[in-house]
């Protein structure tokens, strides 16, 4: 039995439960209880704050968990970074009014800066030589130049909605984040073996995604040139119709060449096509 720990509630963890269905782990969420077993592998799910989980997985009272990158690095715990899973996408960014002038990072040197993120402002700050006061503040980060508490903030971004809406500029982007795999170090072999096998899965999930399975028809003579508009492809399927002549060709197309390559082979004579979705590519 393995044990990962994820959000409560927040904006990862919607994501990190689909991820586990997806992987084939159905678990009951956080609304019922804060351990749940899964019922098809052999795992437990721990609900924690997401600050919370660097701190539970160092300690090895969770295996593994799922968070951003922003609150490893904050809380630089000893963990092992396993698996980026490519949601939860942002940045952590300095931002000053958009009125002022921002000539580079020497603007800092006597600032005060607001943030959540006070550990990795400060080893940024002492890496360039800048010398700022941090001022922690556990949210409404973006709100502290404007009431008087700050000259500026190192926060979340994602849209740069919420910087406009406050009116904020962002000047310096400091670390790109997104959520992550950890592990325990030193892991015993019956979890290192779990491990892998979610991992396999993890990515079978990942890899399958943005793609599509695509069905058509097309005579005989055109198929060279079917292979010459599908590059990439390893080989396509080739089975024959019943039809005299004609073939069937199967092929998994990435969605953002969908059209472009839908289009070429409808010009030289492909009929029939059905694209489906595909839900996992396995190697
Ligand atoms: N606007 C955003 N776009 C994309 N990802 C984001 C955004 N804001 C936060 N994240 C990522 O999602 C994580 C969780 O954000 P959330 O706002 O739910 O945290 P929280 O309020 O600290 O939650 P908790 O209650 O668990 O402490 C962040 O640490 C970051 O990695
Ligand atoms: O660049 P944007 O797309 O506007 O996203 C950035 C905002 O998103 C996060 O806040 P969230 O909406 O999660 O609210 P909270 O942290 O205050 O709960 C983060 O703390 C920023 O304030
Ligand atoms: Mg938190």
């Amino acid at each position: 039995m393995i044990r990962i720990a994820i959000q409560a509630k927040g904006r990862l963890n919607e994501e990190s439960i689909a991820l586990l269905k997806e992987a084939g782990i159905s678990i009951e969420d956080s609304k019922r209880k804060l351990l749940a077993k899964s019922e098809d592998f052999p795992i437990e799910v721990l609900y924690l704050r997401d600050d919370d989980i660097p701190q539970a997985v160092a300690m090895g009272v969770a295996d593994l968990g799922i968070v951003g990158l922003n609150e490893v690095e904050e809380k630089n715990f000893n963990v092992t970074l396993t698996h980026k899973l490519g949601f939860g996408k942002c940045r952590i960014s300095l931002a000053v009014p958009k009125t002022e002038t921002y000539p580079g990072l020497e603007y800092f040197n006597g600032k005060r800066v607001a943030t959540s993120y006070p550990a990795i402002l400060s080893r940024f700050f002492t890496e360039k030589g800048i010398s700022a006061e941090i001022h922690e503040i556990a949210g409404s980060v973006e709100i502290a130049p404007s009431v008087g508490m700050a000259d500026a903030i190192f926060d979340i971004v994602s849209s740069g909605g919420t910087l406009v809406t406050n009116g904020l500029k962002e000047v310096e982007k400091v670390l790109f984040s997104e959520a992550v795999l950890i592990a325990t170090p030193n892991l015993d072999e019956e979890k290192r073996q779990l491990l892998g096998q979610l991992l396999f899965r993890f990515e079978a999930v990942e890899r399958s995604k943005g793609m599509k399975y695509v069905l058509l028809n097309l005579p005989h003579d055109k198929i060279a040139e079917a292979i010459e508009i599908l590059p990439g492809m390893k080989s396509p399927t080739i089975l024959p119709l019943a039809q005299e002549g004609w073939s069937s060709i199967h092929v998994v197309i990435n969605e953002r060449e969908l059209w472009s390559k839908i289009e070429q082979l409808k010009a030289i004579g492909a009929e029939d096509i059905l694209v489906l979705s595909l839900e996992k590519m396995i190697r």
